[in-house]
C-alpha cells in the first residue's frame, strides 16, 4: 500500500525520564519487588533467537547464569547457528526496502511507543532481568534499564528529527536544493557489552531509527534483559525482520555477519581488543563489500580522577566512591585511577574518610536493597579481576583495604583501593573492570607533571574528573588534558552521563567517539544524497563568456 504523509509533523517535547527513588516504603519499591520474586519463581526463562519476528530454536542450548547465586540461572537460550544468521540477514534485507521508505513520523511514533514500554509497562520487568542476570541493585538497574534505555529512544527520535530537518542553506535562482538521508545498503550489525541494558537497546535502535535494518548480537550474560528490549521494540510496531535478535556463540555469528557483502556497518561497544580484532576483520574482507561500511565502536577506558589541593575533600571522597565501585566497577566510565595531591590526602583527611566510608560499604544479592554492591559478572570476570589485584601487590602496591573476593555463592569480590607509588604500575595502566581502585598520591607542587602523568599512562582516553575549587585549575588541567578524555567532568563523579546531556564516548583505545545520546551517532548510519531540481529550463548549451 503507497505511503503519504501530507503535513511535516512535529516529534512531542521530550524531557529524560523521571527517576523514582525506590525508597523504603515506596511504591515503586514494593512494585519492583513483587516482580523480581516473581522472575525468580518463573526462572529461567527460555530465550529463543528471532528471525523475520518468529522464534527459532536451534536446540544449542547456553545457560545465563545469576552472578550473584551462580548455582541458579536466569535463562537458557538457543544459539544461533550458521542457516540461522544466513535466514537473518537475507530475512532483514527482505524487510529492508518498506522500513527505510516508511515515513519517518512512523518510525517515530514506534520508538517513542518503545519508549514508553520501557518506562511504564516493562520498567520492573527490565530492572528485574538487569538485577538478577547482570548483578545490579535497584538504583543501577533504573538509572540503566529504565531510565537510559527511555532517554536513548525518546531523544534519538528528537534528533533524527533534527538531522532531517538539516537542509541546504542556498539555492541558485530557479532550482531547489534538497538532501536526503538514506539508510545504509545493506545491513547494520549491532554487537552489545553485558553492563548496560540500555546500550543493548541503543545499539540496533540507532540504525534502525534511520531505516536501516539489523543483526542484533547480544551479550551472552546480559541475553534475558536483551530479549525483553526485543519484544518491547515489537510490541512497540518494529515490524519482522527489521531487528533480528541472533544470540549466539560470538566470533563465529559476528564473522559470518561481516563476511557478507552486503554488511554496512558496525555498531559495537565492549572491549577494546575485541573492537580492534572486528576492525581489522573488517578491513581484511574490504574488497567483498559494496560499500566501505561504517565502523563505530565504543570501547574501554582507564578513567581517573584528579584532586587538586584546592578541592572540596568531602566532595571527592563521596563522588570517588560512587564512581569506583558502584555497579562494582563494571562501567567503561568506572574511575580506577585516583591521582590526589598529598596535602588533600594526608593532613586534608582524604585517605582516612575514603578507608572509613568503604568499610561501611554493603555487598550482596539485589534481594537488599541496603546493598551498595553486587556480584562481578562471572567467573572469568572474578579471576581476573582478583589476578590484577595480586599483580599489582606484586609490583610494590599494598593494599589499604580489600582486595579478597568469594565466589562460593556469587562472584563477590570486596571494593579494594590499592596505593602505589609507580604512576605507570599495572593497575594504573589497564582495564581491570572490576572493584579496584589505585591511588597515586603526588606533591603539591608536582600538580603540573602529574597532568602529564595522566595523559601519558594508558591507551585510554574515555572519562575523567577534576575537583579544584580554583577556576584557573579548572580550566588549565581542562586544557592540558584536552585528549585524555572524552568526557570531562568538574566537582563529579566520572561515571553516570546522562542521554541529552552529556553526550558519551572517549578517544584514543576508548573508541571512535561518535557520542552515543546526541544527535552525532546518527549521521554515522545515514548515507546522505543531493538533490537539486531545476524549474526552469536551458535553451541553449552555450554560457554568456563564450558569445563573440
Ligand atoms: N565506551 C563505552 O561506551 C562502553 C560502554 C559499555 C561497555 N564498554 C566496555 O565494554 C567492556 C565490557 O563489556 P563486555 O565484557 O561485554 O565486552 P566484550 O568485548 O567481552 O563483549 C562485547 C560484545 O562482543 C562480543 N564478543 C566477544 N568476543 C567476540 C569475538 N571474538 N568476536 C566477536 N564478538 C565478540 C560479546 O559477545 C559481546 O556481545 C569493557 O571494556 C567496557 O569498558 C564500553
Ligand atoms: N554512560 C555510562 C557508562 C556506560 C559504560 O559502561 C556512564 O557515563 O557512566
Amino acid at each position: 500500500m503507497a505511503s503519504a504523509q501530507l503535513a511535516i509533523f512535529k516529534v512531542p517535547d521530550i524531557d529524560n525520564e523521571p527517576m523514582r527513588s525506590y525508597g523504603p516504603g515506596s511504591a515503586e519499591r514494593k512494585g519492583l519487588e513483587e516482580v523480581l520474586a516473581q522472575m525468580e519463581r518463573d526462572s529461567p526463562f527460555e530465550v529463543p533467537c528471532i528471525v523475520n519476528g518468529k522464534p527459532v530454536k536451534s536446540g544449542k542450548i547456553v545457560k545465563q547464569p545469576i552472578p550473584s547465586d551462580h548455582a541458579r540461572y536466569l535463562s537458557y537460550y538457543h544459539e544461533a547457528d550458521q542457516k540461522i544468521v544466513s535466514d537473518a540477514v537475507d530475512g532483514a534485507l527482505a524487510a529492508k526496502e518498506e522500513w527505510e521508505t516508511l515515513p519517518w513520523n512512523d518510525r517515530a511514533a514506534i520508538f517513542l511507543k518503545a519508549a514508553e514500554l520501557a518506562s511504564g509497562k516493562y520498567r520492573y520487568k527490565l530492572m528485574a532481568a538487569t538485577m538478577l542476570g547482570q548483578g545490579k541493585n535497584a538504583w543501577q538497574a533504573e538509572i540503566d534499564a529504565a531510565a537510559e534505555l527511555s532517554d536513548f529512544f525518546r531523544f534519538g527520535v528528537k534528533f533524527v528529527e533534527e538531522l532531517y530537518s538539516q537542509q541546504p542553506p542556498k539555492n541558485s535562482p530557479g532550482a531547489w536544493n534538497r538532501v536526503e538521508y538514506r539508510a545504509l545498503e545493506g545491513f547494520v550489525l549491532a554487537v552489545s557489552p553485558f553492563n548496560f541494558t540500555a546500550i543493548g537497546g541503543n545499539l540496533p535502535g540507532v540504525p534502525a531509527l534511520v531505516g536501516n535494518v539489523v543483526l542484533w548480537k547480544p551479550s551472552p550474560a546480559a541475553t534475558y534483559s536483551n530479549y525483553i528490549v526485543y519484544q518491547l521494540l515489537e510490541e512497540a510496531g518494529v515490524p519482522p525482520g527489521v531487528i533480528q535478535f541472533v544470540p549466539g556463540p560470538p566470533a563465529e555469528v559476528v564473522a559470518q555477519a561481516i563476511s557478507h557483502p552486503l554488511f554496512a556497518g558496525l555498531h559495537f561497544t565492549g572491549s577494546t581488543a575485541i573492537f580492534k580484532r572486528l576492525w581489522k576483520d573488517i578491513a581484511q574482507n574490504l574488497d567483498i563489500y559494496r560499500s566501505y561500511p561504517r565502523i563505530v565502536g565504543e570501547t574501554g577506558g582507564k578513567n581517573f580522577h584528579v584532586v587538586h589541593s584546592s578541592a572540596n575533600v568531602e566532595n571527592a571522597v563521596f563522588q570517588s566512591i560512587r564512581s569506583a565501585f558502584e555497579y562494582q566497577g563494571q562501567k567503561c566510565s568506572a574511575l580506577s585511577r585516583l591521582y590526589v595531591s598529598s596535602s588533600v590526602w594526608n593532613t586534608g583527611g582524604f585517605k582516612d574518610k575514603l578507608l572509613e566510608q568503604i568499610a561501611g560499604i554493603k555487598i550482596g544479592s539485589h534481594t537488599k536493597f541496603d546493598n551498595f554492591m553486587g556480584p562481578v559478572i562471572n567467573k572469568p570476570a572474578f579471576d581476573k579481576i582478583l589476578s590484577y589485584i595480586e599483580k599489582a601487590k606484586a609490583a610494590g602496591g599494598k593494599t589499604l583495604i580489600g582486595g579478597t573476593g568469594d565466589d562460593s555463592v556469587g562472584y563477590f569480590v570486596q571494593p579494594t583501593v590499592i596505593l602505589t607509588k609507580d604512576p605507570k604500575s599495572v593497575t594504573m595502566v589497564e582495564e581491570v573492570f572490576g572493584p579496584v581502585l589505585t591511588v597515586y598520591v603526588f606533591e603539591d607542587s608536582d600538580y603540573d607533571s602529574t597532568l602529564d602523568l595522566i595523559d601519558s599512562t594508558s591507551q585510554y582516553a574515555l572519562t575523567g574528573s577534576i575537583f579544584a575549587s580554583n577556576r584557573k585549575v579548572l580550566v588549565e588541567t581542562t586544557n592540558r588534558l584536552r585528549n585524555a578524555a572524552g568526557n570531562v567532568y568538574y566537582n563529579e563523579k566520572c561515571t553516570g552521563a546522562v542521554v541529552g546531556q552529556q553526550p558519551f564516548g572517549g578517544a584514543r583505545g576508548s573508541g571512535t567517539n561518535d557520542k552515543a545520546g546526541s544527535i552525532n551517532i546518527f549521521y554515522r548510519f545515514v548515507s546522505t544524497r543531493s538533490i537539486k531540481e531545476g524549474f526552469v529550463g536551458l535553451k541553449e548549451y552555450g554560457y554568456p563568456s563564450n558569445l563573440v
